[in-house]
């Protein structure tokens, strides 16, 4: 499923934000509070922009009937109120479709185990670690079966093997995966494009490698950075000095 921002605008926060994502991995970086979560809030409706126009293959999101089905979101706000089990998380993951017990329990428990959280199931949401209610709740999306992935930094709370297995679910999916995420190597390893946000505007795209250069580094995060290449993947990382520039 595409995905198409053109001209997004939200007050003064975000302004003309155009990007696409189709049936790939996409990330959007940027430092802290230049506009990616108000860009993605923009594609989950939790905002409606003053200006331009987001589209899922064509249709308006505001006008979209299928929306709940198609779009999974895991997002800063992705909460859960009440102290459900953990099981009975994942299971509202299959609330936008027509019930089918049989399969969505195959669904659902399929899902826990993909999260590596099965031996959670029993469990109330609110007892788990901040790592562990990050991944039911990346369970949940997936049991939703959607066409469109939004995360906000999923990564955030999670140890080392999770972080990894956590973005290789999400480009095993399939689906189209549109992603904030504040690490730049997990970003240069797991997204087939990138979108850097400053102060509100996209200030570069393109591949890993074509974004994540030295020069645009410097002047968008203020960091001195070395691109190596991973020696197994051959993948572009990135070593930062410790001095920040000005
Ligand atoms: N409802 C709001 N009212 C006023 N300002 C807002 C609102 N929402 C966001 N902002 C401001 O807009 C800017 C962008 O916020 P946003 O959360 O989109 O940034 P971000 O790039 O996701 O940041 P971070 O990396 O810190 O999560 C910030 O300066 C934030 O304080």
């Amino acid at each position: 499923m595409r995905v198409e921002l053109t001209g997004v605008t939200v007050q003064n926060i975000v302004e003309d934000i155009s990007l696409h994502a189709s049936n790939e991995v996409v990330g959007i970086v940027g430092p802290n509070g230049s506009g990616k979560s108000t860009t993605l809030r923009c594609v989950y409706r939790a905002l409606k922009p003053h200006a331009g126009i987001v589209l899922l293959d064509g249709e308006s999101v505001h006008k979209r009937q299928k929306i709940a089905r198609d779009l999974a979101a895991l997002t800063q706000e992705s909460q859960v109120e009440f102290d459900f089990t953990v099981a009975e998380v994942v299971e509202m993951g299959r609330l936008p479709h027509d019930r089918d017990p049989e399969a969505d329990r195959r669904i659902v428990a399929d899902a826990l185990a993909t999260v590596d959280v099965s031996h959670l199931a029993g469990r109330g949401f609110l007892s788990l670690s901040g790592g562990e209610r990050q991944r039911v709740l990346i369970a949940r999306a997936v049991a939703q079966e959607p066409r469109v992935l939004v995360l906000d930094e999923p990564t955030n709370h999670l140890d080392i093997r999770h972080q990894l297995d956590v973005l290789a679910l999400a480009r095993g999916l399939g689906v189209t995966v549109l992603t904030v995420l504040h690490d730049l190597n997990l970003a240069a390893s797991y997204c087939d494009r990138l979108y850097v946000l400053e102060e509100g505007r996209v200030v570069a795209h393109g591949t890993p490698e074509e974004v994540l250069v030295p020069e645009l580094i410097a002047k968008v995060f203020h960091v001195t950075a070395h691109v190596v290449r991973h020696p197994t993947t051959g993948v572009p990382q990135l070593l930062f000095d410790q001095e920040v520039t000005p």
